[in-house]
Parts: C-alpha cells; sequence; structure tokens
C-alpha cells in the first residue's frame, strides 16, 4: 500500500453552526492544498454549545453537517471524518453523539454512535452530563476497510479512556484508529497524549486524533493539541492549541517494520 498523508485538524467550534462549518470548511481546504488524503475533523465540529441550544437545533446540525461532509469529500476527492454532530433519534428528544467516514465519492462507509458517555464532574468545576441529551450507541464500532487508505476503526473523545475499545479494533485489522475528540483544558493537560500514546503503542496502530481547542462557550475551554501518532507511539505532528491542521504520513512500510519490531499483538492472550 502506497503512502499518504492524513490531516487532523483543530477547531474552536462555537454556538453557530454556519460559522463552524466556514471554519471547516477553510481547514479542509488547507490540509487538502499540503495534499493530505484522508482528513479529520473534530468532535462536535459543527456546533459546540449548551447541550439545550444544541437540541433546539438538532435537525439543522445534523442535516447540514451531513450536506457539508458530502460536498467537501466529492470537492476535494478526499476521504473525510465528520469526528462527530448530534443526529436526532426518532422523537426520543436525544441524539446520537454520531461520527460519519465518507468517501471521495460522497458516499458514507462507516458510522459509529458514541458508546461511552463524558458523565463526569470535572476537579475544575465543570459538570458533564453527556447523556442528558445523548443517547448512547450500542454498536461495536466500525472499521472501514481500505485498498487505497488501510483499516481505519471509529471511535470518539472519552472512548479514549476505554482500551477494549481499541483492542476490538485491532483484533478486527484496523492499522488507523481516529480518536476525534473535545477534550476539556483540564483533562488534557495531564491525560489527553499519555491516553493517545497508549492505544497507538499497544495496538501498533496510527492514531489521529482531530481536536478542538480553546474556549468554545461559557466555560467551556478544550485543550486543543490535535496530534497524529506513529505505531511505536510517536508525536508526528501536533497542532498546538490554536485552531490549525496537524499533517502526517501514513507509511505501511514504518507499520509492519513496528509490527516486526515489537510483536505484541500476536503474544494477546485475553482478546
Ligand atoms: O462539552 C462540550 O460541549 C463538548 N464535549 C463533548 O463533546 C464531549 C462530551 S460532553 N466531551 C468529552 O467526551 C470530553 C472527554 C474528556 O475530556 C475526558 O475524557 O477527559
Amino acid at each position: 500500500m502506497k503512502s499518504y498523508l492524513a490531516a487532523a485538524i483543530q477547531m474552536t467550534s462555537v454556538p453557530n453552526l454556519e460559522k463552524n462549518l466556514a471554519q471547516a470548511e477553510e481547514f479542509i481546504d488547507l490540509a487538502v492544498h499540503q495534499g493530505a488524503e484522508l482528513v479529520g475533523l473534530p468532535e462536535n465540529f459543527s456546533f459546540m454549545g449548551e447541550e439545550k441550544d444544541k437540541l433546539a437545533q438538532v435537525e439543522a446540525i445534523a442535516k447540514e453537517s451531513e450536506i457539508f461532509l458530502k460536498k467537501m469529500a466529492q470537492r476535494y476527492q478526499v476521504t473525510i471524518l465528520g469526528g462527530s454532530y448530534p443526529v436526532p433519534v426518532g422523537d426520543s428528544g436525544k441524539f446520537y453523539n454520531t461520527s460519519t467516514l465518507i468517501d471521495p465519492n460522497g458516499q458514507e462507509v462507516a458510522r459509529y454512535q458514541k458508546v461511552h458517555l463524558f458523565d463526569v464532574n470535572v476537579p475544575d468545576g465543570n459538570t458533564y452530563r453527556e447523556s442528558s441529551t445523548v443517547m448512547a450507541g450500542s454498536q461495536t464500532p466500525p472499521i472501514y476497510f481500505s485498498e487505497k487508505l488501510g483499516n481505519i476503526g471509529l471511535s470518539v473523545c472519552y472512548d479514549v479512556r476505554f482500551p477494549e475499545l481499541y483492542r476490538y479494533l485491532s483484533h478486527k485489522g484496523a492499522d488507523i484508529l481516529f480518536i476525534p475528540a473535545a477534550f476539556t483544558a483540564f483533562t488534557g493537560k495531564d491525560h489527553w497524549q499519555v491516553l493517545l500514546q497508549a492505544r497507538a503503542i499497544e495496538n501498533t496502530a496510527y492514531v489521529i486524533a482531530p481536536a478542538q481547542t480553546g474556549v468554545n462557550y461559557a466555560r467551556r475551554q478544550t485543550h486543543g493539541h490535535a496530534v497524529i501518532i506513529d505505531p511505536w507511539g510517536m508525536i508526528l505532528a501536533d497542532a498546538g492549541e490554536k485552531p490549525g491542521v496537524a499533517i502526517a504520513e501514513i507509511n505501511f512500510s514504518r507499520l509492519e517494520q513496528v509490527r516486526r519490531q515489537m510483536p505484541s499483538l500476536q503474544h494477546r492472550v485475553f482478546i
């Protein structure tokens, strides 16, 4: 398989759908002009805001996000991950925190509904109750098996704390793990990079982690540091703290080399 460039986009999404889509378009354009063929957007790329504000506009956010992703993938002829956006679940008043992967034909090739919900009182005083508006997904995460891009497994944000999800993905053949996020600034400073490197190292897989950064709304501040990590755990690119793009090469001979040097996947006993 040929090497190619992947991009992890970093945004400060706000409670304004149009503004966020315009920002995402700018960064997709930038990533493609730098040669990226696989482009990831962060969790909640199209809307970050109070849950009640999100709920009030959820139909439009879901519809416009899907139209946007398909348009971008076709226009730029790249594969795009819509890190996540809310998709209403019938008339339940809740939505799935949904991540979709769209190929250059504008076809959806994978869809994942976030399984682990962030119901946490963070020690900085912020309280998160994702389950008050989000329905937990009940399906195992999908892998898109691509002859051109490799086998790409999906996940979202808080999932990164549950290594069994990634073990499942690598067991099923994933070479690349997408971990789009809106990590809190408080937890991010101590946990983000360590968790991502651990998932890359233990699964000897590439990790592509698009991220939210800065002040998104009210007291919500996100950590940034969208990164791409190689299967040895090396940080290949880091977007820092400002909105932007992290770009790095996905190289299958490097992947095979690491899997020869450190054959831990072959030594698995439990799963
Ligand atoms: O708050 C918002 O508006 C946006 N947040 C999100 O989209 C999600 C669900 S609340 N955030 C996380 O999962 C953070 C996980 C995390 O930070 C950790 O695991 O430490």
